[in-house]
């Protein structure tokens, strides 16, 4: 049993990582999470048949999306890309005191009728509310593995004392401890944010023990040039890729873009470089 679970896991890994040990990944939880205003710099990616269609055109790696947003638009996920199910989630209109919460919204179960290869969990490590998301990822994750899915551990620390006692939320200190923290409750890959250098970064890296840690995206930089310099940076510092969310769809031509971070995650290309190999300079 042991050996067809770790054979299941391993080659739903494959869907996403290529040779390299890389990924690049498509975001798009931001309707629900952040609400549909997100979308409207380029209103027409409120589609996600649109812009799920470009990504994939573009050569992504894989998607991550919600099983709603899955049930909509999974059909323009081809069978080489990597379909990723997030099952938690908040919306934004919650009570402030209710927003270090991710609740669950659908089931493992969910997941796999949509045809996921992996399924995504956040724990928001040093919320008041950190008991009850460590539960929902240890139950999510058990079952998962059972049935040979890998789990992915949205891996955010965030909570009232964490700003008394570090600063902010992407001190190194406290985005290494959440990684840690992911890899020892058993995540198969780890998304977490940028901690501002390549030397933070591969302290990250390295606290994850062997755990694949992809960047989780952030807001849209003016200049393309800003963020592929930030994935070449978690790239030199060991990371597995990036998920990446506004700074795709945010953009008017989101293609070139994505070429060009796919240059920066899979070819070690400096970011100038891809940008105007991509025409984006
Ligand atoms: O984790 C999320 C939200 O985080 P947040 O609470 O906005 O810090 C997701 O909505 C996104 O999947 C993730 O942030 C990646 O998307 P971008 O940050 O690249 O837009």
């Amino acid at each position: 049993m042991d050996a067809y679970q770790n054979a299941g896991i391993k080659r739903r890994m494959r869907r996403f990582f290529r040779r390299d040990g890389r990924a690049l990944i498509f975001a798009m939880d931001h309707g629900f999470e952040h609400g549909p205003t997100d979308f409207e710099p380029v209103w027409e990616h409120v589609n996600p048949k649109v812009i799920v269609r470009k990504v994939v055109r573009a050569g992504i790696d894989g998607v991550m999306m919600l099983p709603g947003i899955a049930r909509i638009a999974g059909d323009e996920v081809k069978p080489n890309v990597g379909l990723m199910i997030k099952l938690t989630s908040k919306t934004n209109l919650r009570p402030k005191e209710d927003q270090l919460l991710q609740s669950q919204l659908g089931f493992v179960e969910d997941a796999v009728k949509l045809g996921a290869d992996a399924i995504a969990a956040t724990v928001y490590w040093g919320s008041p509310q950190e008991d009850v998301m460590m539960r929902q990822f240890a139950e999510i994750a058990s079952y998962a593995h059972d049935l040979g899915f890998p789990v992915v551990q949205f891996a955010y620390p965030r909570g009232p004392y964490i700003n008394e006692r570090y600063g902010k939320k992407e001190d190194y200190r406290v985005v290494m401890y959440g990684a840690r923290a992911a890899a020892e409750s058993g995540a198969d890959m780890i998304k977490t944010y940028w901690t501002g250098s390549r030397e933070t970064f591969a302290k990250v890296v390295d606290a994850a023990a062997g755990v694949p840690v992809l960047l989780s995206g952030g807001a849209k930089t003016e200049n393309p040039v800003d963020f592929l310099k930030v994935v070449w940076e978690v790239i030199e510092a060991g990371g597995a890729g990036a998920v990446v969310g506004r700074n795709i769809f945010q953009r008017e031509n989101p293609e070139p873009f994505i070429k060009a971070l796919l240059r920066v995650v899979h070819r070690n290309e400096d970011p100038e470089e891809a940008a105007k190999a991509e025409g984006l300079l």
